[in-house]
């Protein structure tokens, strides 16, 4: 179990964690999740005594880490898969290791096993790939066979066969009882891997709860609801039939229409009743990702703006615009297939009386409209 309370961490005028408590409990994955800058690896430094907090505290099996006897034999961790001795090989780096804790020398060769280094043993990790160096890290931590166990983007580098079995391991180990943390930017991999979130934004906790009801609390369900592509009127008439009747209504990047707080039959009976076509009404829910993405999105630190490419433009390069080629239309084929949820994010509203407030950043950190290849016509 660890356990944090009331835990801050100051860097001079920065805040980096501010006031959070959470539980992290055996037998289940814990997922730790953040954007970036958000305070995980300082959280999990904290957690470790390789920093102290400003105020507050953290403990793990009810002692600070530093106060814990023989603490490597009971907490395992992946920080940095970089923080390795270069020189030395991915044997001997572990050998040392086990020597500092008292771990017997067979345990390294059943650790290198484990991650699957045991042919690479006795080459220098200097010369490791990302994905070799995170596996090395991921044999450390199993080293003392510990009861808790951190790692902070395990994933990271790895290859698909990798990722498969770092989600299998870190299940494992939470089947076996342990406590296991792991923070990620992987949100279609914590859903697969964690039983349990902690989210925090900014330094502070935002949300910590199963992941089952982290989707349920964030997402709600919505439909997807387009017109004729070539008639924006039908579209407008049609939001705003919707929004008469209760519904919100928000564009998505590829002209449908996302509406919530009305079922797809009454979605379907007001298109009717104001003889609107439809050409596409289909139910969805969001994904992980995306009630991650809108629980998180006013704790953002970094966001890109649009590349203006100043000065690369074609009509702004000696010679002139160059044309585009013709390209034909192309009629419908069957229904139309919906790209997923987390393809299309939320959108600026139609009109302020019909949606709900979008961030005045939102727009800047929206790409440009991409060339959809389902879409039935092309308006060039
Ligand atoms: N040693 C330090 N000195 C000053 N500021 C720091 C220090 N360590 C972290 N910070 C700041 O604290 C904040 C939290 O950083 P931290 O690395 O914990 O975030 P994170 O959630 O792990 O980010 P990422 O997902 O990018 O790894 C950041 O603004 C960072 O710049």
């Amino acid at each position: 179990m660890i356990e944090a309370v009331g835990l801050t961490k100051r860097y001079g005028a920065k805040t980096a964690v501010y006031d959070l408590s959470f539980q992290v409990r055996p037998g289940a994955v814990t997922g730790f999740l953040g954007p970036n800058g958000a305070g995980k690896s300082t959280t999990m430094r904290m957690i470790l005594g390789l920093d102290q907090p400003t105020s507050g505290q953290v403990t793990v099996c009810g002692s600070p880490y530093r106060r814990l006897p023989n603490a490597p034999r009971q907490v395992g961790a992946l920080l940095d898969a970089k923080a390795v001795h270069g020189g030395r090989s991915a044997r001997n780096h572990l050998l040392s290791l086990a020597q500092l804790s008292g771990i017997p020398a067979r345990r390294v060769d059943e650790v290198l096993g484990v991650v699957g280094l045991q042919d690479v043993a006795k080459r220098r990790s200097g010369g490791f790939s990302l994905g070799m160096g995170q596996r090395l890290g991921i044999a450390a931590a199993l080293l003392g066979d510990p009861q808790v166990l951190l790692f902070d983007e395990p994933v990271n580098g790895l290859d698909p066969e990798g990722i498969l079995w770092v989600r299998n391991l870190m299940k494992q180990l939470a089947s076996e009882g342990r406590t296991v943390f792991v923070s990620s930017h992987l949100m279609s991999e914590m859903a697969l891997t964690a039983d349990h979130l902690i989210v925090i934004g900014r330094g502070q906790l935002m949300a910590d709860m199963s992941v089952r009801d982290f989707i349920a609390h964030n997402s709600a369900g919505f439909a997807r609801v387009r017109t004729p592509q070539g008639d924006p009127g039908q579209r407008e008439k049609l939001s705003a039939a919707l929004t008469g009747a209760g519904g919100q209504v928000l564009p998505e990047q590829d002209g449908a229409l996302r509406v919530t707080g009305l079922a797809l039959p009454r979605i379907s009976d007001l298109a009717h009743e104001a003889d609107i076509r439809l050409w596409e009404l289909s139910p969805h829910q969001a994904s992980l990702e995306e009630a991650y993405m809108r629980m998180t999105q006013g704790a953002v630190d970094y966001r890109s703006t649009d590349d203006q490419k100043a000065g690369l433009q074609p009509d702004q390069l000696p010679g002139g615009p160059v044309p585009l080629p013709d390209v034909p239309e192309v009629p419908q084929q069957g229904w139309y297939a919906p790209p997923p949820p987390a393809a299309s994010p939320p959108g600026q509203p139609v009109s302020a009386a019909t949606a709900p407030e979008a961030p005045a950043d939102a727009a800047a950190s929206r790409p440009p409209a991409a060339t959809d290849p389902t879409q039935p016509e092309d308006p060039r």
